[in-house]
């Protein structure tokens, strides 16, 4: 039985306009970037002496205002735990795509499973990717993959830690109040998204996912040596080598907006690829009553809680089958 969401079929119509446009327009050859290395910093050195946790510190707050994007090592998620992460997240997706698609496969909420982009209406909102959302409220439900369910429950604890921790150092460079993700963001108020690329054999006219930047605080992703993973820097897509021990960390829009605009949430997108390729994303994310207010003045969006951002996006979504995000709030 077939293991891939039936995604060309589904999208057919799709498909069919895209093909005629990718050959008058060369530009659409999405894996024609430059690649980049990133900021990769180490982050053990937050714990040496005064001096080397300073040095560290205004590396990460550089990486976060000039790129939005980093990598980081010595991050404290152990290599066996992010192994067995992969293994375990590789068995699930080679389940059968209907057992997959079955509402009641591991016991999370019903929409955890998505593939393809329902409310696509044009080539460039479809994406090349099969998805579990998965809340870290629900992992305690999950009965019948018991592997994958430790192995996400070790992963998110030490991943809770790495987001906190770099939250802290990110406000505290700022000299805002860092009090505020420990009161927050409890190791359950946060999403993991595991994320499978099946094999794509159009590849360089289709996105595995579509240009958009992440909601919450920030993000910890995991993923393999494949590559596709692509950036905006200076107006420009660039494609993220992956680095083997290293996580990559990537600033949120809410962070953005309690950093009034000095962190940056970039937007981007992932490449589909000839060869299958999986990540797992880690949000790192507040209550749905907190409220995200910067204290830096003059502020340039008006309070919002975490609730009223996730329906707005909803809405938007909905409407016109793209996130708005915080431009929404601007003052
Ligand atoms: O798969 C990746 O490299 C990125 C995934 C991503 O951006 C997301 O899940 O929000
Ligand atoms: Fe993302």
């Amino acid at each position: 039985m077939d293991i891939d969401p039936p995604l060309q079929e589904t999208y057919k119509a799709l498909f069919k306009d895209a093909r005629v446009k990718a050959k008058d327009d060369q530009k659409n050859l999405l894996n024609m970037v430059e690649e980049c290395e990133l900021p990769l910093i180490d982050i053990s050195r937050l714990t040496f002496g005064h001096l080397e946790r300073e040095k560290c510190i205004k590396e990460t707050a550089e990486a976060a205002t000039q790129w939005g994007f980093f990598q980081v090592l010595n991050h404290g998620v152990p290599r066996e735990v992010l192994e067995s992460l992969k293994f375990e997240q590789m068995k699930v997706f080679h389940e059968p795509f209907n057992k997959k698609a079955d509402e009641k496969f591991l016991n999370v909420l019903a929409n955890s499973y998505r593939w393809g982009n329902p409310e696509a209406t044009c080539l460039s909102q479809f994406c090349w990717s099969e998805a579990f959302h998965i809340s870290l409220t629900d992992v305690s439900k999950m009965r019948e993959y018991k592997n994958l369910r430790s192995t996400i429950e070790a992963f998110a604890k030490t991943a809770a830690l790495l987001a906190q921790n770099l939250a802290e150092v990110l406000a505290q460079n700022l000299a805002i109040h860092s009090s505020f993700f420990g009161e927050n963001c409890s190791p359950s108020t946060s999403y993991l998204r595991m994320n499978r690329y099946p094999p794509c054999p159009i590849s360089s006219e289709v996105r595995g996912m579509m240009p958009h930047t992440d909601s919450g605080f920030l993000t910890i992703l995991y993923q393999d040596q494949v590559g596709g993973l692509q950036f905006m820097k200076d107006g420009r897509w660039v494609s993220v080598r992956p680095e083997p021990e290293a996580l990559t960390i990537s600033i949120g829009d809410l962070f953005q907006a309690f950093s009034n605009d000095v962190y940056r949430s970039i937007e981007h997108r992932v490449v589909a690829q000839e060869v299958e390729r999986f990540s797992v994303a880690y949000f790192y994310c507040p209550s749905y009553d907190a409220v995200i207010e910067s204290s830096i003045k003059p502020v340039r969006y008006r309070k919002f809680s975490f609730r009223e951002y996730r329906q707005q996006i909803r809405k938007d979504v909905q409407a016109t089958g793209d996130k708005i995000g915080l431009s929404r709030f601007l003052l």
